[in-house]
């Protein structure tokens, strides 16, 4: 069994609470508060600048030019397709970009993404991998999922969320990192598998205290 497989199966249930969460339910049926949504997007810019990081560590870890070549190009999409996506997000609430970038993180955008750039930094390529692959394997997952619903990527606010999630782009994207993660764990020993299984659980469960806070607009006790 590849190692994305044993992943995936063993890891279900912590999965499928990311996909069952309200934040998730409340854009697949349009009944979530733009407000939440507002409060989403801005962390999530933040988080992505963080997370794009994480990407061109892949690059200096890559061991090929082909392999240091596509975290380049995944790089570049992410700060010039995905976050644009956010901008225009963002131009609709009447955000400017220079408000966007200076806005705080809430401590568990801090955590999430110090946690990633910690994994990548101190690991080996396949380390970089196991950190992003939940966030781009889940929300490929849950961007399909939501198209799927009848109406739910023609909503005038998540529509194109649910678009972009479910993207074939977006898709080739996860599928490749996938793929790498098993090609980079092909014949590692048990002890290398159950350290990578830790970093991509972990990243799992932050996905999904990610949701939390963005439902719950979550930011440091006592503060807006
Ligand atoms: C928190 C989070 N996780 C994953 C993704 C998909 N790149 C995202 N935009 N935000």
């Amino acid at each position: 069994m590849k190692f994305s497989q044993r992943l995936h199966e063993k890891l279900k249930p912590v999965w499928r609470q990311n996909h069952n969460h309200p934040f998730v339910k409340g854009m697949a049926d349009g009944s979530l508060e733009p407000e939440k949504f507002r409060f989403y997007m801005v962390q999530d810019y933040l988080y992505l600048i963080q997370y794009a990081k994480v990407f061109a560590l892949g690059a200096v870890k890559a061991d090929d030019l082909e392999t240091m070549g596509k975290f380049a190009a995944l790089l570049d999409g992410t700060l010039n397709e995905e976050m644009a996506l956010h901008r225009q997000y963002a131009a609709r609430f009447g955000i400017s970009e220079e408000e966007l970038e200076a806005a705080k993180p809430s401590p568990i955008t801090i955590a999430y993404t110090h946690y990633m750039l910690h994994a990548a930094q101190n690991g080996t390529l396949a380390d970089v991998i196991a950190a992003v692959l939940p966030c781009a394997w889940s929300y490929w997952e849950i961007g399909k999922e939501l198209h799927a619903i009848p109406g739910a990527a023609d909503h005038e606010l998540y529509g194109e969320w649910i678009n972009m999630y479910a993207s074939e782009e977006f898709g080739q994207m996860a599928q490749w990192c996938i793929d790498l993660l098993d090609q980079h764990t092909a014949g590692k020993s048990k002890a290398e598998l159950d350290k990578l299984e830790e970093i991509f659980l972990n990243t799992t469960r932050f996905e999904y205290m990610f949701w939390d806070m963005a439902y719950n607009g979550e930011m440091w006790p006592g503060h807006a």
